[in-house]
């Protein structure tokens, strides 16, 4: 049967950060060791230190056994979303025309909207053709 897993951002999980309510990131997974500190063999300040950042390389570093990865599992509760958006700065507007003199603008304005009287004139020539041929 497929599980849902929870996906949680970065930011959402910084916000864990504390003895009474701390999450850890290891591997984009995200454990709930609130729970745990006290029981952490490599002792709770270990843990505290990694929270809102990624800790997989502190984890590895400290060389858990097979069996500690396996107590991780009662810890997990989602995953890091990579797909989460990143904050796009803010772009500053420019437009070509604020430097330009009027008579750069005018041909600016006539080389981007040049199809507007053309059509007109189209229109206007099949309409005239249609009318001479009424008569
Ligand atoms: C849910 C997450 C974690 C679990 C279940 C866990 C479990 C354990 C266990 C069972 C041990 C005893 C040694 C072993 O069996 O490998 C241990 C030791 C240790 N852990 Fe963790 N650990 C977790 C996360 C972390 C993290 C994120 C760090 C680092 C920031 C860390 C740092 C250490 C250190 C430094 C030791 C002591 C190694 C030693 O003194 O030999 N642990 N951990």
């Amino acid at each position: 049967m497929p599980t849902l897993t929870k996906l949680y951002s970065m930011k959402e999980a910084a916000l864990h950060n504390t003895p009474d309510d701390c999450w850890i990131v290891v591997d984009g997974k995200i454990y709930d060791v609130t729970k745990y500190l006290e029981d952490h063999p490599g002792g709770a300040d270990v843990l505290l230190e990694v929270t809102g950042k990624d800790g997989t390389e502190e984890f590895e570093d400290a060389g858990h056994s097979k069996d500690a990865k396996k107590l991780m599992q009662d810890y997990f509760i989602g995953e890091l979303d990579l797909d989460e958006t990143p904050e796009i700065p803010e772009m500053e507007v420019f437009r070509k025309e604020q430097d330009m003199d009027f008579g750069s603008k005018l041909v600016a304005y006539a080389v981007q909207y040049w199809a507007i009287p053309v059509a007109a004139v189209g229109i206007s020539a099949v309409v005239a053709i249609l009318y001479a041929r009424r008569k």
